[in-house]
């Protein structure tokens, strides 16, 4: 389908629909918050996986796979971890017409089917630390409403498990793959976020404390958490006896961490960068970057333009490029010129009659539409500074539209006006959990209550004598509140 129906900035809903239909990367499914995940997302979601994947693993994290199915006695065994968790979870019940013994859950995370093992596993200081990493589909059966990418019944994932014998082992993992998380949203995904810790009312219940990348969505005024990276203290290793045997022989609890990263991540991309002719990637994940498309001319040489399209597409790929032709001769230029804008690929070569005299060819930017004539012997070069300005433009624009969206507010008057404006805000708060708890309830509606979204580990100055925006005591810490996905 050419063109787009609705508009970013009118009907962002249905723009988001829209975009991620035309773009060919989902498709509906007729299960509600099931989506079907097409070559043009798989191929993204490879390519991030790519960089995650080749960092764990200097970390020496080792792939696993866990079984899909928890019994329901493993999955109840950690209370107050799952207790808060229990409507989202889907049950098998019965096979073909016979009722199952006991109903069996599908994994909404993976910590009850992983530790039993990390108990039988970890004897010895000599196995820490211990690191697990799987790629898995995530099952949760979510009630409010679907959006796809963002919060669907089924969803991608990597969840990292890691068992250490010290605190501060795990402390400085933690911070380093929050730090990856940090990388794939702002490198990759050209998304800007901000690394801080969850306050004790958000944080993960079953761990110690939670550290996430927030990301923000301008057109809705809603934060949204991209990644997150908990340190889970001794709470598991006590529930699950995961104890190792020091140098001295004495037995000890390990600590641990999970970590994890979903195909939410690129709903935000979508989210973020989009406009009203479709997706708009960034070089860095665009399964395509460069896409060549012959311009015939009625009387002119079709097959010297079609050979030196060949020979583009060749020299750029031979160069790391990821370049295609489309040479389908049942479409019309303009026709491929409006496919390849909705699908978001970042550059467009043009290659007609002019441009083979010329011995040069035409590109065309898809974030900006700026066009360039570029002659042949420098075009590497050329589309390489092309991509890398696009990546950083992205960016950029992204950061500083994020950044207008930030509110400092000092008073309830100011925050409510904030929120109200679809702001992110920056508050200072006392930190204590009854006021996150009162605020929610005094803005409590049908756009969603407002909350911590985290407290952002770089904080700016906070004055002596400042009070809390909500409870008039005095402040601790800077905090971003906000409504959320
Ligand atoms: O967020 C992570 C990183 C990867 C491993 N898991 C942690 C914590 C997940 C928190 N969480 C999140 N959602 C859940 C939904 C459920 F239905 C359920 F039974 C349990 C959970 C649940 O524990
Ligand atoms: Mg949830």
């Amino acid at each position: 389908k050419l063109g787009m129906t609705f508009k970013k900035d009118e009907k962002f809903g249905e723009w988001y629909s829209e975009v991620i239909v035309n773009s060919e990367m989902l498709e509906y499914y007729d299960i509600s918050g099931c989506y079907i995940l097409r070559p043009w997302t798989m191929e993204i979601w490879e390519l991030m996986k790519e960089f995650f994947e080749a960092e764990i693993k200097k970390m020496k994290v080792q792939p696993y796979y866990f079984p899909l199915f928890i019994t329901e006695d493993v999955l109840q065994k950690e209370k107050d971890h799952v207790e808060g968790f229990a409507p989202e979870v889907a049950w098998v019940t019965k096979s073909g017409k016979s009722e199952l013994e006991a109903p069996i859950a599908v994994r909404p995370t993976s910590e009850t089917a992983i530790y039993p093992y990390f108990s039988k596993w970890i004897r010895s200081h000599r196995d820490l630390p211990w690191k697990c990493n799987q790629w898995c589909n995530i099952v949760r059966w979510e009630f409010s409403s679907p959006t796809p990418f963002i919060r669907s019944r089924e969803f991608l994932w990597q969840e990292g498990h890691t068992a250490f014998a010290t605190k501060e082992e795990a402390d400085e993992e933690v911070l380093h793959i929050l730090e990856l998380y940090r990388r794939i949203y702002e490198e990759f995904l050209a998304v800007p976020v901000f690394k801080g810790r969850k306050s004790e009312m958000e944080k993960f219940a079953g761990g110690l404390y939670t550290t996430s990348v927030e990301a923000f969505v301008p057109n809705t005024g809603r934060g949204i958490q991209g990644a997150t990276s908990h340190c889970l203290g001794q709470n598991f290793a006590k529930m699950f006896d995961i104890r190792f045997e020091d140098e001295k022989g004495k037995r000890s609890m390990v600590w641990q961490n999970s970590w994890a990263y979903s195909t939410r991540s690129i709903g935000v991309m979508v989210m973020t960068h989009g406009d009203d002719k479709g997706l708009v990637l960034p070089p860095k994940v665009a399964p395509i970057q460069v896409i060549v498309i012959p311009v015939p001319f009625r009387d002119a040489d079709t097959v010297a333009i079609k050979g030196a399209c060949d020979s583009t597409v060749y020299t750029l790929n031979q160069a790391g490029i990821r370049a295609e032709l489309d040479a389908r001769d049942n479409y019309s230029p303009g026709w491929k010129y409006s496919h390849w804008e909705m699908k978001g690929v970042p550059l467009r070569i043009e290659i007609g009659p002019r441009d083979l005299a010329n011995n040069q060819v035409r590109i065309v930017r898809r974030d900006n539409g700026a066009k360039a004539d570029i002659p042949s012997v420098d075009l590497v070069e050329h589309v390489r500074v092309l991509l890398d300005g696009i990546q950083d433009t992205l960016f950029e624009t992204a950061k500083q539209k994020r950044d207008a969206c930030i509110e400092v507010v000092n008073t309830w008057d100011e925050f409510v006006a904030a929120l109200n404006d679809k702001k992110l805000i920056l508050a200072p708060w006392c930190d204590e959990e009854e006021v996150e708890k009162d605020v929610k309830a005094r803005t409590k509606g049908d756009l969603g209550a407002a909350k911590t979204l985290c407290t952002p580990f770089d904080q700016p100055y906070l004055a002596e004598g400042t009070m809390c925006f909500a409870s008039g005591k005095p402040a601790k810490t800077w905090s971003f509140w906000g409504r959320s996905y």
